[in-house]
């Protein structure tokens, strides 16, 4: 059977590959961690010196443009970007308006939901720890989850995820997909049990370097270092951008990049606002999606909808891995443009738990009109 993939037209779509999952709780063969050595002061400021001027401004701009919250993307549509603007919702339509198509793709398939947390469900607030996410919109996700097998894909330790959401029905991926728990409730999921922990072998050293990084971030008003179990973040959306200030940005981004050379076992990218330090391993969000849906049972299956809607950079290997399956749904939370390999954006958080709802309301109407078809038939 032909395989279904929602795609704008003018964006190029490859073949759908099969998928590549391994077993649930085998270990990947990664070489066994090297214990994070403690360096001085004197040292990290000589790793600090190595950064050349060019690297770090240009991680710094990296930073700036991390939020489109950030005044310079506000300045950007006040200077008239409305064309940029158009063009990428042109390339990137509303899943709203675009939600019969969607829906149409679904057919004779089953529909798996994937929600990222931050900025997806929940609107993105100053103080991670505050991050709740609405009563209706978790009465939004309690509906999905009725009609759909249901993930949370977070970057966020699983258990902080699980406490922000509260539906033990879903399926949970916590730290960019390296902690992925079936659901405690529902006796018929097909991964009722599963928990899959890819890199458990670097708990000791994510331990280790959050410790560092509390310590030598320490100085630098408004920054958090928050630990997710087997990844790290360190945020910066409270840190005071002045270039001249130890307290700046780049004395920040200077002060991660030293301590991360000391742990070349882990590896830093970027988010909203945030460095996110984890293992060098080959997993994230898109091989979490694939091992779920191997685990719900739909590898190399074409008979499967995966849509997958999120907000931030890690998110865009979920895309990545939907295009490259040729099968499935992108959907990027975003009021800018944004490079993406998402097919359809929604604005934000409230625009996401309309979709939702429509989703379950179009799931009830196509139930109660199958109903009425097969009585009107006996
Ligand atoms: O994968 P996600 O669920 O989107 O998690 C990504 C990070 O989200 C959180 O940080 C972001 O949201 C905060 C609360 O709105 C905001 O203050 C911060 O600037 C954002 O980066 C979370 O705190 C991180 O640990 C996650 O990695």
């Amino acid at each position: 059977m032909a395989q279904t993939t929602v795609v704008v037209p003018e964006v190029g779509m490859t073949a759908a590959t099969p998928t590549a999952c391994p077993c649930p709780g085998s270990l990947f063969p990664y070489p066994p961690p090297r214990a994070g050595m403690a360096v001085s002061r004197k040292c990290l400021r000589a790793a600090q010196a190595e950064l050349g001027a060019g690297m770090l401004s240009g991680l710094v701009e990296s930073m700036r443009a991390s939020s489109p919250t950030h005044a310079r993307a506000a300045a950007a549509l006040a200077a008239g970007v409305d064309d940029e603007h158009a063009a990428w919702m042109a390339r990137h339509p509303s899943a709203l308006g675009k939600f019969e198509e969607i829906v149409a793709a679904s057919k004779g398939k089953q529909i798996v939901m994937f929600l990222d947390y931050d900025g997806t469900l929940s609107p993105i607030v100053d103080d991670p720890d505050a991050a709740f996410m609405s009563e209706t919109m978790r009465m939004a996700v309690r509906s999905v989850a009725k009609h759909f097998p249901t993930a949370i894909v977070s970057g966020r330790c699983r258990d902080k995820v699980f406490e922000f959401v509260k539906l033990a029905e879903l399926y949970y991926a916590g730290s960019h997909g390296m902690d992925i728990k079936g659901p405690a409730k529902s006796s018929k999921s097909k991964a009722k049990g599963v928990l899959f922990q890819p890199a458990s072998e670097f708990l000791p050293m994510i331990e280790e370097v959050h410790q560092r990084l509390i310590e030598e971030t320490k100085h630098v008003a408004g920054a958090k270092v928050e630990n997710n179990k087997f990844c790290v973040s360190v945020h910066f959306r409270c840190v005071d951008e002045k270039h001249h200030d130890v307290q700046s940005w780049g004395a920040l981004a200077e002060t991660v990049k030293g301590v991360m050379r000391e742990y070349p076992k882990l590896r830093m990218s970027q988010g909203r606002m945030v460095f996110e330090v984890r293992p060098t391993i080959k997993w994230d969000k898109g091989k979490a999606l694939e091992f779920l849906l191997e685990s719900l049972g739909f590898a190399d299956c074409p008979n499967v909808l995966p849509v997958y809607i999120g907000d931030d950079r890690t998110d865009e290997d979920a895309f990545k891995v939907l295009r490259r399956r040729g099968q499935g749904v992108g959907i990027l939370v975003s009021k800018h443009p944004k490079d993406t390999s998402a097919s359809f954006s929604l604005q934000e958080p409230a625009e996401v738990m309309e979709f939702l709802l429509r989703l379950v309301e179009w799931k009830q109407l196509s139930r109660a009109r199958l109903r009425l078809r097969r009585q009107a038939d006996a």
